[in-house]
């Protein structure tokens, strides 16, 4: 059976090398299986029936409406920690240029090209540019995921001190969280008294304009905002109140638009976070890897909208259902292929906040028209989304 997958933004080869000769990879295919994309916004684009998964080779997911995909039955998959360390060594860079002013002495310098007595413009010019060391400085650090926690802990080997505040964190993270990064419990404490805050939460309708007025106005004076996450996140009216009023003393965000172009001591860097070799690669290998074991078979790992299922597929044949979480439904399931006298070899049913998704594998090798059938009865199930047969080629 050949897969065909529809690719958008340059996914690294190391990931697209992995789908082999089953898979036909085209940008401009109609009617893909799935679709594997960077940061191409899928809002406002027809989706085709025949997509039954989008692996997102990166972290943030809100190019895609996650939501009403789902109700058309579409797994949709991230890449979590993938890019992390790419986005931490830049966070920290810029931390340091900033705190040394180097943006704008680099710019300075430039300046000085083709003028005589360069040396000595340099040696005069200089203290224009003095910076201040980050040791000893407050670091506050908004969401303790995959990136935030890496900026934390590598923060504290530079001598900072590092506030951090994340209402969600998950136990796995939680684990690699040093002990001497100090948790606050509401942001007011961590806005209240850092000198440089980073922020690395997603971008949902929860956060968008997360840091507004009442933000700002709980902000020390002079603070130095990174914003490695999503322009978003921070209203851009407020911000600009801030940056006038001299609270944010800089803003270096890696979401540049026109607004963020007119303001004084705004740093714009062309969404770079993610861009290193190593990274595009961990992206592109780790979504490859995880749309290939979803379509060949069925299982679900790193899903933002499903629960992870891995079950090994030995038996003939294997259906998927995804579903609605109410009652019953693998009860309507179970009496629907006692119907056909299919036996069940095997079985798991897992949920997801108002989403579950049921694996069956069958005692029974499915001819075309008997699995056109199952599937057919199996979608007309009232809450059932979508519905697919994986013949197990290996089977004998
Ligand atoms: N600039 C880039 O190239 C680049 C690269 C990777 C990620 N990102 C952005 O960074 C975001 C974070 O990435 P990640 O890999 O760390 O994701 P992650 O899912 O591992 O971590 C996000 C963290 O934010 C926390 N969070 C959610 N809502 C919060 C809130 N209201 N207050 C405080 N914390 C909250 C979560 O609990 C979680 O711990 C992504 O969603 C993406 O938008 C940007
Ligand atoms: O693909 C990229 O370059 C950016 C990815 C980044 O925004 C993410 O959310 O992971």
């Amino acid at each position: 059976m050949t897969h065909h997958i529809k690719t958008y933004n340059q996914i690294a080869n190391a990931g697209l090398s992995l789908l082999d000769e089953q898979y036909k990879v085209n940008a401009a295919d109609a009617d893909p299986d799935a679709i594997l994309l960077r940061s191409h916004s899928l809002h406002n684009e027809p989706l085709p029936s025949s997509v039954q998964a989008i692996a997102r080779a990166g972290a943030g997911t809100n190019n895609i409406p996650v939501e009403s995909f789902t109700e058309q039955g579409v797994v949709v998959f991230n890449t979590p920690g993938a890019n992390a360390n790419a986005v931490k060594e830049l966070v920290l860079s810029c931390l340091i240029a900033s705190a040394r002013n180097l943006f704008s002495a680099i710019t300075w310098t430039n300046s000085l090209k083709g003028s005589t007595n360069v040396a000595q413009q340099v040696e005069a010019n200089k203290k224009a540019f003095i910076g201040n060391e980050i040791r000893g400085k407050k670091l506050g650090v908004i969401g303790l995921g995959n990136i935030g926690s890496v900026v934390a802990n590598d923060a504290l080997s530079l001598d900072m001190d590092v506030v951090a505040y994340d209402p969600f964190v998950s136990v796995d993270v939680a684990w690699m969280i040093s002990r001497n990064v100090q948790r606050v419990h509401n942001l007011e404490e961590l806005l209240a008294t850092c000198d440089y805050i980073t922020i690395h939460v997603p971008l949902s309708e929860k956060t968008t304009g997360f840091i507004d007025e009442k933000a700002f106005k709980a902000m020390k004076k002079g603070i130095q905002f990174i914003n490695f996450a999503r322009g978003e996140l921070v209203d851009e009216q407020a911000l600009e109140a801030a940056l006038k009023d001299g609270t944010v003393g800089k803003y270096i965000t890696d979401f540049p638009n026109d607004r963020i172009f007119e303001l004084e001591n705004v740093v714009a860097i062309p969404h770079l976070g993610a861009s290193t070799l190593e990274s595009e690669e961990n992206c592109a290998v780790m979504a490859a890897t995880q749309l290939k074991n979803f379509l060949e078979t069925g299982n679900i790992r790193n899903a933002v909208n499903l629960p992870n299922i891995d079950l090994p597929l030995t038996s003939p044949g294997r259906l998927t259902i995804m579903h609605k979480n109410v009652p019953n439904m693998v009860g309507q399931i179970s009496t629907l292929l006692a119907e056909r006298a299919f036996n069940i070899a095997d079985m798991v049913n897992r949920s997801r906040g108002s989403w579950a998704y049921t694996l069956i594998d069958i005692d029974n090798k499915l001819t075309d028209p008997e699995a056109v059938d199952i599937l057919n009865r199996l979608q007309n199930i009232e809450g059932v989304v979508r519905a697919r047969h994986i013949a197990n080629g290996w089977h004998k």
